[in-house]
């Protein structure tokens, strides 16, 4: 196991420190304000001129550069400049004062707090800085409040003031630096140690950030011995954090014996074990997912999906249905504003399938992204419409009740078993504009054609849904990929010679997966691209990813950016694909007619 890196910033608790909420509000020591405000002395008159000529020399040199000088050596500057050197001092000495009172409750704790609690008191000592400022502005004289003015505004200058003050001191300090002390009064000579006491700890929180970085390049690739050590879970989400961190800066990071490959693989492992995936599975979704864009993905196929319903506008309306259901303790909401039909179930005292009103059919159980493709196909009433993969009856049900239960709707599914489910759902909702058969839907376009729309939800490796069927991370490999993608590229030749080109209204064909995989997707529809006179449209869904126009090695038909692609985490759904085609010509050409079924 190699060295872990600490990527975690440490996290630094807010509020009041125990220490502070002793202390009460901080006092001033009578009559030293009014000493402030008394004339300066002869030397510190003479300094204020030093700083004076000193800036007038800057200024000259900015104005050789075009800049405008409006500084002069007049008497009226010095007295500005002192007058300004007052206001700084007396600021200097409220902050000192504030400063200093908690210092001194503070003080021998201070050298053995943890650094998040200096930051706690620090941030203490700011708070009531300003509470303090605050009472002071209410109570000072027009004058003072004239000083204090902009609080804000001098809490940000403030470090400005003090560093160029700084610098001017310390060029001063070349001739005068002995004496200065000397001639400080005690509050800057105190504000003095403050500040080098900032600077020595600014230099440590530095030096810290460097070893951050230090030991952040320092992950250290596993020897096989590690590797072959059982290691726990939390170590492994370690490494996988340190690997990522890793292959992001690559070059800086890496260990020079070992190449992005070994990191790769060494990631992929770890990802297995961490998520339960088998090597094959892991390997193509990291190719087609960044790796940050990876792990949100992989987190989000750990979640189940929140539960959705969708109202069967055959029997009732959302709203109704709503209030009946909220009246049986449901909780409740719109699923979004894509659909009128759709609600997301937070939480029932009731199993939402056993309730009076699923029983009635007004609603059926349904995953927000089985919506999708029978809103992309877009039924119109009077239609003959063919839904290929039509088991259970979930988007079946759904073209029905946007068709209002006219025109006819073809339901086939091979799996005679999975067809009992259409029969009992369609009963339950009331559908009364549907045959129901059970071919091989390779086989249907010899059987009947002329469909004004076909629905092809194929049946896929299902790797948009592992939060539903865990066992999908385990049981797939490149054998069902290739079976899966034949049968899909079959079955989508088969649903265009389905489809009728010279339909008034349609000549519409959607194709839809549960699958993330671009050879169950983009590569299907290329296919048919290929195959077929058949085009690619917009799907009218307002939201989705583009699909891929390139993967891998691999170049799609630019169009393919119409299809839409859906994610659970990004979109809470599951992962879903969906494209729609328009079919503009029957004739099936004799070269392609050799891919077709025989
Ligand atoms: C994803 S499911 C369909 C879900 C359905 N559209 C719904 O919304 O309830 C895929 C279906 O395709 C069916 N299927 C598999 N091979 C088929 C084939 N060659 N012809 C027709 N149906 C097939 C499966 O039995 C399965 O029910």
């Amino acid at each position: 196991m190699g060295r872990k890196a600490k990527f975690d910033e440490t996290t630094v608790s807010s509020g009041r420190g125990r220490k502070a909420k002793k202390q009460g509000d901080p006092t001033f020591p009578k009559g030293v304000l009014v000493k402030e405000e008394k004339e300066l002395s002869h030397r510190q008159r003479q300094r204020a001129r030093k700083r004076l000529l000193k800036k007038q020399k800057l200024n000259k040199l900015e104005k050789t550069k075009g800049k405008k000088v409006e500084d002069t050596l007049t008497e009226d500057n010095v007295k500005n400049v002192t007058k300004q050197l007052k206001t700084n001092k007396k600021r200097k000495f409220l902050k000192k004062q504030l400063e200093n009172n908690n210092l001194s409750h503070e003080d021998d704790q201070m050298q053995f707090d943890s650094d998040s609690n200096k930051s706690d008191n620090r941030e203490v000592m700011r708070n009531e800085q300003k509470i303090t400022k605050k009472k002071l502005l209410n109570s000072d004289t027009e004058d003072e409040i004239d000083n204090y003015d902009d609080i804000e505004e001098y809490e940000q200058n403030e470090e400005m003031d003090n560093e160029e003050m700084d610098q001017n001191e310390d060029a001063d300090s070349s001739d005068d630096d002995v004496d200065n002390d000397v001639d400080l009064f005690p509050i800057e000579k105190a504000n003095k140690k403050l500040k080098k006491k900032q600077e020595e700890e600014q230099k440590l929180a530095e030096e810290e950030m460097h070893d951050m970085t230090l030991q952040q390049s320092v992950f250290t690739f596993p020897t096989e011995e590690e590797l072959a050590e059982v290691t726990n879970l939390k170590d492994v989400q370690q490494r996988i954090k340190d690997v990522i961190m890793v292959l992001s800066d690559f070059k800086r990071l890496r260990d020079v014996n070992r190449s992005r490959y070994e990191y790769m693989n060494l990631l992929r492992g770890d990802l297995c074990t961490y998520y339960s995936y088998n090597n094959f599975l892991m390997e193509k979704l990291m190719q087609i997912f960044p790796l940050d864009e990876l792990l949100e993905f992989l987190e989000a196929s750990e979640v189940q999906r929140p539960m959705t319903i969708r109202t069967n506008t055959l029997k009732t309306r959302r709203r109704d249905l709503a209030e009946a259901l909220i009246n049986r303790g449901v909780n409740l909401d719109p699923i979004g504003k894509w659909t009128k039909v759709g609600l997301v179930i937070y939480s029932s005292q009731v199993p939402m399938g056993a309730t009076p009103e699923y029983l009635a059919g007004h609603y059926i159980l349904q995953g927000a992204s089985s919506f999708l493709p029978v809103m992309a196909l877009d039924p119109k009433e009077n239609e003959k419409i063919l839904d290929m993969c039509a088991a259970p009856g979930g988007k079946s049900s759904h073209i029905a009740a946007l068709i209002k239960n006219t025109g006819v709707i073809f339901s086939n599914d091979v799996n005679e078993e999975r067809i009992k489910a259409v029969v009992g759902n369609f009963h339950r909702l009331g559908i009364v504009n549907s045959i129901i058969c059970t071919y091989d839907g390779r086989k249907l376009p010899s059987v009947i054609k002329s469909f004004d729309r076909v629905l092809l939800d194929a049946p896929c490796t299902g790797t948009g849904v592992v939060s539903k069927d865990p066992s999908v991370k385990t049981n797939k490999d490149e054998v069902d990929i290739q079976r899966c993608c034949t049968l899909q590229k079959e079955l989508l030749l088969a649903a265009i010679d389905c489809a009728n080109a010279r339909s008034e209204s349609g000549g519409i064909i959607v194709y839809s997966t549960c699958s993330v995989l671009p050879e169950e997707n983009e590569w299907v529809v290329d296919h048919a691209l290929k195959k077929r006179d058949v085009k690619l449209i917009p799907t009218g869904l307002e939201f989705g990813a583009e699909g891929f126009t390139s993967y891998r090695q691999y170049r799609f038909h630019p169009s393919l950016k119409l299809t839409k692609r859906f994610y659970p985490h990004v979109h809470n759904m599951d992962g879903f694909f969906v494209a729609k085609f328009k079919k503009f010509s029957n004739i099936v050409h004799k070269n392609k007619e050799e891919e077709t079924l025989n």
